[in-house]
């Protein structure tokens, strides 16, 4: 039973059934206000939510809001400390789906970051931040709506696991020390490498039973969408970190191809094709010599890998995927983290699903938020197997927190994909309508009015907007 809070004495619980969920006409769901400008966004929010669930299902349908602490306000309701009450956490098991507002995480030491945490505890191990372009948002690019991505950012672990120690510390110097004097030397490839000795040590841990889970969701996802948005591609840092990053794409590669072989193709395996189809007495060797631009420089025991590789997937999928029947699949393929983020800005409609670990998704999501607006527009949710927790892409603000200023359009966004997930889909749409319409109608909070042409003076608040939005679903 809970200390210092009581669910609403009417609703029911949402269950969860082979990761998804089962929702009854009266849920209860938690939500967490949030620091900073929660105290302005989720407000706004709520009344969007409540407004839309009963025009779309006229009473039929209702949610019941469960309100559970975290951050500040759960220190000032449990005591100093008490950032992540027992209770909310029982609440957001026993209900199964909860929505959250922003929380500050200091920087240095101090606590770890309460948003990381809860994605954690409840295995919430896709964070999902789809980046769509709503007409009329003004943008610093000149085509902002060919941005049309959905960053599936691999949420539990990475450097996010949070095994670092200080510079200084008496375990970070053991493990510098143990590093330095026997792992690194009887690791023959590091050669005389040495760690500094004044330097601080983080741990990133990318596991194969992680990236694959994160993996077989972001496909998952692909083969809903219309059949030119069926892509993945797998972001990662493997020329650089091979044994994490280059890792992810080999797993990412790996479990497409076995667990989805019917319903994708790889990039690599379209070029070997598509090469065949072509001139279908293509010799093995002229096949390698065009997917591999360098084919004629390599050693002979690569150009011998790279035969065998087009022997093998012509031998594995020509009869399934040749003569264009793969141009019907999935596409994965993989690109450089850096490389991708010039890419979403100079060819952003190539890209549909962007698969990636947790350090790569939290920086690709703020950018790609940026695109299409700012980080006002930034919707996101955390999806677990039992459990799923909404909450915009930005934090808290602080310098804006109070003033009922901020755009609440990324909580609300993120309500919207709550609601989607729910099943609840004429809510969501009424919702994406009246934001859509309030936008185009220039009536938007500062964020968005400051880069209007011509601004928009004054903007409307925070709550003003929310407002707005109410007033354009019919
Ligand atoms: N999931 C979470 O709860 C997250 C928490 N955080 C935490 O939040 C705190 C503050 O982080 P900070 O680096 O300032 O990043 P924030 O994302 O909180 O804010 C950065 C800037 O983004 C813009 N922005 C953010 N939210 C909105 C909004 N709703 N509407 C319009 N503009 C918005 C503002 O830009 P401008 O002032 O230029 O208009 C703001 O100053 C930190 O403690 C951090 O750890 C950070 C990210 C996620
Ligand atoms: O938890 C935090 O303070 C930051 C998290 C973050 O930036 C994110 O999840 O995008
Ligand atoms: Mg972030």
């Amino acid at each position: 039973m809970y200390e210092k809070i009581a669910p609403p004495e009417t609703g029911s619980k949402i269950t969860f059934k082979n990761g998804e969920p089962i929702v009854p006409d009266n849920p209860i769901i938690p939500f967490i206000r949030g620091d900073g400008t929660g105290i302005d966004l989720w407000p706004a929010s709520q009344k969007v939510f409540d407004a839309a669930v009963k025009e779309a299902y006229g009473g039929k349908r209702q949610i019941n809001w469960f309100k559970v602490y975290a951050g500040d306000e759960a220190c000032e309701k449990y005591g100093t400390y008490q950032y992540l009450p027992q209770d909310t956490l029982d609440a957001i098991k026993e209900y199964g789906i909860a929505i959250k507002g922003p929380l500050t995480t200091p920087i240095g030491g101090g606590i770890r970051s309460l948003n990381v945490a809860l994605r954690q505890i409840f295995d919430l191990y896709s964070c999902v931040r789809p980046c769509k372009y709503y007409a009329g948002t003004p943008s610093p690019h000149k085509t902002p709506e060919k941005l049309d991505v959905i960053i599936y950012r691999e949420n539990t672990e990475d450097i996010y696991l949070g095994i670092e120690w200080r510079q200084g510390s008496e375990i970070g110097d053991k493990l510098i020390k143990l590093l330095n004097t026997e792992l690194i030397p009887a690791t023959p490839e590091h050669g005389k490498k040495q760690i500094p000795l004044d330097s601080g040590i983080g741990i990133k841990p990318i596991s194969k039973t992680g990236s694959q889970r994160l993996v077989r969701r972001a496909m998952k996802n692909a083969l809903r969408l219309p059949k030119n948005k069926q892509q993945v591609t797998l972001v990662h840092k493997g020329n650089i970190m091979k044994y994490t990053e280059g890792a992810f794409r080999d797993w990412g590669y790996e479990l497409v191809t076995t667990e989805f072989r019917g319903e994708c193709v790889t990039e690599r395996e379209s070029w070997i094709l598509s090469n065949k189809e072509r001139n279908p007495d293509i010799s093995l060797e002229e096949n390698a010599r065009q997917i591999d631009p360098g084919y004629d420089a390599l050693t002979e025991e690569k150009k011998a890998q790279i035969c065998q590789e087009v022997e093998d997937v012509l031998n594995s999928i020509w009869q399934t995927h040749g003569n264009g029947q793969w141009k019907n699949l999935v596409m994965v393929n993989d690109r450089i983290a850096d490389s991708i983020f010039q890419q979403i800005q100079t060819r952003p409609d190539e890209y549909s699903i962007l698969a990636t670990m947790n350090l790569n998704g939290d920086y690709l999501s703020d950018a790609a938020a940026a695109i299409v607006g700012g980080l006002g527009m930034g919707p996101g949710a955390n999806i677990g197997d039992q459990c799923a927790i909404f909450e915009a892409t930005h934090g808290t603000a602080p310098k804006h927190a109070g003033l009922d200023r901020v755009n609440p359009g990324s909580v609300i966004l993120s309500g919207v994909m709550m609601l989607e997930f729910m099943g609840w889909q004429e809510a969501a749409d009424l919702i994406k309508k009246g934001l859509g319409e309030a936008i185009s109608n220039r009536e938007v909070t500062y964020d968005l009015a400051r880069l209007m042409e011509p601004p928009v003076e004054p903007p409307l608040k925070c709550s003003e907007f929310a407002e707005a939005i109410i007033k354009y679903f019919n």
